[in-house]
């Protein structure tokens, strides 16, 4: 199993590339169950989450083509891939794949707008929460499905002549309940409007490319969406979104090394919160033609406290991040997490190397230190273990993160992405 090998101490100076978003590629990649004609989408990323969804997607009989051309900037994997599913082959989704990732319960949506029905296996809890599936199953009875839980799996069910439009609110907000009613009810007869909807901005690009596909959706990007559903979809070409959490996450690797970064091919509009949080704790950070440069020079960390919120509020995928900053600032913060139940895996991670944290309930209590020193950690999740690397990089001596596979499902290149700004950062595999 792979392990990535740090030793610390050097500040970060140069240019790094930002990929398309994983949490907009996902979603936008299942859009193409919903219509028989062939949906490109550029930027994707190369990704474990991504090569994993292509296999399932090629179950449900979708063919996947990838084409091999590269991208503007030479050192980018950015890819164009065409999604052409003619006809559902197989309207069941399989535990063995659900529950490898949780984002291909979401399959839910485009099979039961398309053929009227499906099986799909329950996704389970995983390692930052349970993570339960009640409010799918909410959104789509509310479309008039009838969705009965049997031997692990939901077996969903449209009325005769297809999902009907209604009103829904939701009782909680939920990214991926909203990507999968919004594209539930673009094929639905009549008016769909979703209540409470998720508003970050992936959902606004997986409206954007669903309406390029000939979906009549008004909204995304606030609490109340409405999808005038239509009889079918098209094609189209969308380009992915930058990945906001990549982007954060370098922007915190900055502020913990030091250096000078810009950070290309993304957009500061989609992560403002963390950047303001970023400028509290002492990086200077300013808007370029088609990303962001970050500074931190000299001057120290100061403590920041933040809680984890639905966009626009901090995002929970930058929470680890942030703490693994937070364990070498001046001072006393807290981070409390408010939309994962179990979301502090790295805590007793980043405490081997030296930092000093503390849990109650949903908070935690961080005491900068001086000096953070190098040991063996373990990768839990896709973002603790991210949050591992950034305190590697300010650590004294060597870390080396196991289970390199988390970080694989969600950062392109990104031993690459760093030692190119000077960081010691390699892949050790065995
Ligand atoms: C692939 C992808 O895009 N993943 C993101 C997506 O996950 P995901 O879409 O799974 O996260 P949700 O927004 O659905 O989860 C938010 C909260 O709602 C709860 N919930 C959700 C559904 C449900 O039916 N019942 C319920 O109680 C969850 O357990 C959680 O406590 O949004 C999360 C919140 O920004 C991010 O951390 C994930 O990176
Ligand atoms: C939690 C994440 O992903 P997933 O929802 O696929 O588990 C994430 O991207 O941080």
């Amino acid at each position: 199993m792979d392990r990535i090998r740090i030793v610390g101490g050097n500040e970060l100076n140069g240019i790094i590339p930002i990929s398309g978003a994983k949490n907009a590629a996902l979603p936008l990649m299942i859009a193409s169950l919903l219509t028989s004609d062939t949906l490109t989408l550029e930027n994707v990323p190369h990704l474990a989450d991504v090569e994993l969804l292509m296999r399932i997607l090629g179950n449900h009989g979708v063919d996947v083509a990838v084409n091999g051309r590269r991208e503007r900037q030479e050192d980018s994997y950015a890819r164009t891939i065409h999604f052409t599913c003619r006809t559902i082959v197989d309207t069941t989704a399989s535990y063995e794949l659900v529950s490898k990732m949780r984002a291909s319960f979401w399959v839910i949506g485009p099979l039961l707008a398309r053929e009227g029905h499906c099986r799909v296996s329950l996704p389970g809890g995983c390692a930052i929460g349970t993570r339960p599936v009640d409010l799918f199953i909410e959104g789509l009875t509310a479309l008039g499905a009838t969705m009965e839980i049997d031997a692990g799996y939901i077996n969903a069910k449209a009325p005769a002549g297809g999902l009907i439009g209604a009103r829904y609110t939701f009782p909680k907000v939920s990214v991926g309940a909203t990507h999968v009613m919004m594209m539930a009810a673009t094929l639905a007869r009549g008016t769909t409007v979703i209540g409470n909807a998720a508003r970050e901005p992936e959902v606004v690009d997986l409206a954007n490319c669903l309406n390029a596909m000939g979906a009549k959706i008004t909204g995304a990007g606030t609490a109340t969406i409405t999808i005038e559903g239509v009889t079918s979809l098209s094609g189209a070409r969308h380009r992915v979104l930058p990945d906001r959490i990549e982007t954060g996450t370098y922007a915190m690797a900055v502020a913990m090394a030091g250096g000078d970064v810009v950070l290309e091919n993304t957009d500061t509009s989609l992560l403002e919160t963390a950047l303001e949080t970023l400028r509290r704790a002492g990086a200077e950070i300013s808007s370029t033609n088609n990303g962001m440069r970050i500074r931190r020079n000299g001057a120290g960390i100061k403590p920041v406290d933040i809680v984890t919120d639905p966009f626009p509020g901090f995002p929970t995928d930058l929470q680890a991040q942030f703490m693994a900053l937070m364990t070498r600032s001046s001072g006393i913060s807290h981070v409390t997490e408010t939309i994962f139940e179990n979301r502090f895996m790295h805590v007793q991670e980043l405490a081997r190397l030296g930092a000093r944290i503390s849990l109650s309930g949903q908070t935690a209590k961080i005491e900068g230190v001086e000096r953070l020193r190098g040991a063996p950690v373990m990768a839990t999740d896709l973002r603790a273990s991210v949050s591992l690397v950034i305190a590697g990089l300010a650590a004294e001596g060597e870390t080396t993160v196991s289970r390199v596979y988390h970080l694989d499902r969600g950062f392109e290149r990104l031993e690459e992405k760093l030692t190119r700004c000077g960081a010691v950062v390699e892949r050790i595999s065995e």
